[in-house]
């Protein structure tokens, strides 16, 4: 299969051990045999597990646990933080039904966070959305300690996971770091799918999150053992669902719309979709790895992409929407996306932002 032509076609989720990207004492060689798998997954099926991440088990135990504690409260609790107390920081609860993908209710109920910044940050200041200071629950009150610790240990596996993506692009390992993911939007969410019927009353699947794409650069989820991720193929011109099942130690990763309009979509911005069929509740935590708020993302001038020409492939998008026909910043891609899914919230909190 030819890099320049994706076919979108794949049987699995192919699983990365990147541990020699992580280790900075690594030889090159070893890096970019790593770089290479995660081209390969990039092009192939936008999807990719990684093992040997370096996350500590530890904190990720703790931070599952609060979460569970915190989502085993009553509603009436979690509302004391919901999202509208947020503001255009877009932070806090939201309860089952409380956000929209493809236009229905996801069976899900959910926190919102991202990188800490307080009122001084001038972006805040500036009354930028989507930042500002979290919310955090008042019990359990640990849970604040174990999100600021995850986020952090995420932001250096991000760093380390684009400094892969780099090389298998044929760019310096440090492209991003020091380019325009320097200052990445971190955004992060704790999701809860509760247990229920597989079907809505009005007889369709009772999605846990409908069919969409990450809007972002790069996707960090850590899943618990409930499974019911699914990610579509497309196998002879047919659509299939695959299963990307939990696997013990490993975080599912998928590019973002961002990273498929940087490569001329060659990186696959994959759709995907949840249903929690466990009959019990499934935890999943999100973290989207983003360019800056103001940042113009524009195709690379990379050696692995010359002669690309863009594929237009909006009619076959989840929102019929081109990733790569839009003009301006990151921030104004973000804010489209986001008002379709809290069309309530949009009207509330960014009426005036
Ligand atoms: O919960 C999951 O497994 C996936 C969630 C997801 O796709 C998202 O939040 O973008
Ligand atoms: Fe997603």
């Amino acid at each position: 299969m030819s890099p320049h032509s994706p076919s979108g076609e794949f049987q699995q989720v192919p699983v990365i051990d990147v541990r020699a990207l992580v280790d900075r004492t690594s030889e090159d060689s070893a890096r970019q045999a790593v770089a290479e798998q995660l081209g390969a997954a990039c092009r192939e099926s936008g999807f990719f597990y990684v093992v040997g991440h370096g996350v500590e088990e530890a904190l990720q135990q703790r931070l599952e646990t609060l979460s569970r504690r915190f989502f085993a409260l009553s509603v009436e609790e979690k509302m004391a933080i919901r999202m509208a107390h947020g503001g255009s920081a877009w932070r806090g609860y939201f309860p089952v039904g409380g956000e929209l993908t493809s236009g229905r209710p996801d069976r899900k109920e959910g926190l919102y966070f991202g990188t800490e910044l307080g009122p001084e940050h001038p972006l805040v200041r500036a009354g930028t959305p989507l930042h500002g200071s979290n919310l955090f629950p008042r019990e359990p009150s640990s849970l604040r300690e174990a999100v600021l610790d995850y986020l952090a240990a995420l932001t250096r596996l991000g760093h380390s996971l684009m400094g892969g993506i780099a090389l298998s692009l044929g760019l310096p390992e440090d492209h991003f770091v020091t380019g325009f993911m320097a200052d990445p939007l971190v955004l992060f969410r704790i999701f809860n799918y509760p247990p229920g019927p597989s079907t809505a009353e009005d007889g369709q699947p009772a999605w846990g999150v409908g069919e969409h794409t990450d809007y972002g650069v790069l996707t960090i989820l850590k899943q618990d053992e409930a499974g019911g991720l699914q990610v579509k193929s497309r196998a002879g011109g047919e659509v299939r669902w695959v299963d990307a099942p939990p696997l013990a130690g490993s975080f599912v990763c998928n590019i973002g719309d961002m990273l498929d309009r940087m490569t001329r979509g060659v990186y696959r911005s994959t759709p995907h979709r949840v249903i929690n069929r466990s009959g019990r509740d499934r935890l999943s935590l999100p973290f989207f790895f983003d360019p800056g708020w103001s940042t113009e993302v524009r195709p690379l001038e990379a050696p692995a992409l010359r002669g690309v020409t863009t594929t237009e492939d909006s009619h076959e998008r989840w929102d019929r929407r081109s990733v790569h026909a839009f003009q301006g910043t990151y921030g104004d891609y973000l804010l489209g996306k986001v008002g379709k899914v809290f069309p309530q919230l949009r009207s509330e909190v960014l009426s005036n932002g």
